[in-house]
């Protein structure tokens, strides 16, 4: 069959209750289209309208699921197409069925509902399980807040970013979950393990905003927050995430997939948090460090140029460099013999260092800041959104910067990131 037949191709599935059809759109530029023909189904918790066509572009990695059986039609060039009666979905279910189980007592007596920490190792699922018991939590009625520590894969904002949403709707199949209003904090690399005593401030200082913004809607605090992590979870990647149950008060830990995790968890946290086992799902794809580093950039892409359906059309300014203030957190290590007294080797991994711009900076991720002073709020300030430095002109002390908004910047405090863009439109 030519690329061309296979492009044409359409097949008709019939799905028994409780299975899914899977697949992948993997070659460059295809495209696949999934029309829900009869029955109920849902992708990742968010239903099928019956008649409507969904489009998937290259990369998408897709599970059709339904509880009580339907028909579907998938259009387009697919990889690895297969239908899968064993999957995880009933214990999913169940667990958003505790959690609301939980959320109905916390509405009858004004308390919190729960917070729930997802974790476990590199591409078990997690992201998707959050997605899921969001979107089931939203079909529910509720108003829950979707944290997202996954700095390299996260689903708030651009990599290099942690972040809060509070999800009034189910994710959209296209665009995801909404972002209105995120509130971002900046970290600036792609792990927590490049830096992470920053790491847990930043995450710290999340959690005590995420906190006040529970007390302050009385829907949310009852929805409670379901929290994505990464999948460091060894060494200073366990340590990390105990910081995270502790900061976040968390009532519920799903391990995804790992029972040592598990274990441990259980060894070191209170009694009060509830911790559960729970299978991992057989059609999570893996991801190559390959197609990591291309979702980043693409996520930064969509961050500008927006998605082929709801296109953004970004503006390019220049900016004095005497108006603007830039920062890069952290300092190279200095041996302890070198240190001021009373300074310690981990201060400098939180230092404000101010940059003087040179071509180094040429196409990377700023910043811009809500700090009003850089000395003391820097660090804990959220970002109000990103620009990407795109020319530098020192003969005219000029920066040129790639910006979501037109001028000018809502603030002239910005922070360097270790990602880049290459603007190639
Ligand atoms: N049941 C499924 N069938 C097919 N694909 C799936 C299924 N569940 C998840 N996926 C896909 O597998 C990929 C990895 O899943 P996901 O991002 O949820 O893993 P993760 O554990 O969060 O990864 P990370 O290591 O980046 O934190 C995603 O592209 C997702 O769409």
């Amino acid at each position: 069959m030519t690329s061309e037949d296979k492009k044409e191709h359409i097949q008709e599935f019939k799905l028994d209750p409780d299975s899914e059809l899977r697949f992948e759109v993997e070659s460059k530029g295809e495209k696949a289209y999934v029309t829900l023909k009869s029955g109920l189904a849902e992708i990742f918790g968010t239903e099928l309208v019956k008649g409507k066509q969904y489009e998937f572009l290259a990369g998408a990695k897709v599970a059709v699921f339904t509880w009580k059986g339907c028909c579907l039609e998938l259009k387009g060039k697919t990889d690895v197409t297969y239908v899968a009666k064993e999957t995880p979905m009933v214990i999913y279910c169940n667990c958003h069925a505790a959690l609301e189980l939980m959320r109905i007592e916390a509405e009858r007596e004004n308390k919190k509902g729960p917070i729930t920490l997802v974790v476990g190792p590199c591409d078990v699922g997690k992201s998707t399980l959050c997605q899921i018991l969001l979107n089931y939590a939203v079909r529910m009625g509720r108003r829950p807040l979707f944290v997202d520590l996954d700095v390299g894969q996260g689903q708030i904002s651009i990599p290099g970013t942690i972040g809060a949403l509070l999800i009034e709707r189910p994710a959209s199949l296209d665009e995801g979950f909404s972002q209105e209003a995120p509130l971002v904090y900046q970290y600036g690399h792609k792990t927590p393990s490049t830096n992470s005593t920053l790491f847990s401030m930043v995450a710290n200082q999340l959690a005590c905003v995420v906190k006040e913004r529970l007390e302050s809607n009385k829907k949310t605090k009852a929805s409670g927050v379901i929290i994505n992590t990464c999948g460091w979870i060894k060494g200073g990647g366990y340590k990390q995430l105990i910081n995270h149950a502790k900061s976040f008060e968390v009532d519920v830990i799903l391990v995804l997939d790992q029972e040592r995790l598990y274990n441990e968890l259980v060894r070191d946290l209170p009694s009060f948090v509830k911790i559960v086992f729970i299978p991992k799902s057989g059609g999570v794809v893996e991801r190559s460090k390959n197609s990591r580093s291309e979702a980043r950039d693409q996520r930064i892409r969509e961050y500008f140029y927006g998605t082929p359906k709801n296109p953004l059309y970004p503006h390019t300014f220049e900016l004095k460099l005497s108006d603007v203030k830039i920062f890069k957190i952290g300092a190279p290590p200095l041996p302890d013999s070198c240190l001021p007294l009373g300074m310690k080797a981990e201060d400098h991994l939180t230092k404000i260092v101010p940059i003087t711009p040179n071509a180094a900076i040429l196409h990377h991720i700023l910043a811009v800041s809500y700090a009003k002073k850089e000395e003391d709020d820097l660090l804990l300030s959220h970002v109000a959104g990103f620009v990407c430095v795109t020319n530098i002109d020192m003969e005219r002390q000029t920066l040129s910067v790639l910006s979501p908004q037109p001028k000018p910047l809502p603030n002239n405090i910005l922070l360097l990131s270790e990602f880049q863009f290459m603007d190639s439109h």
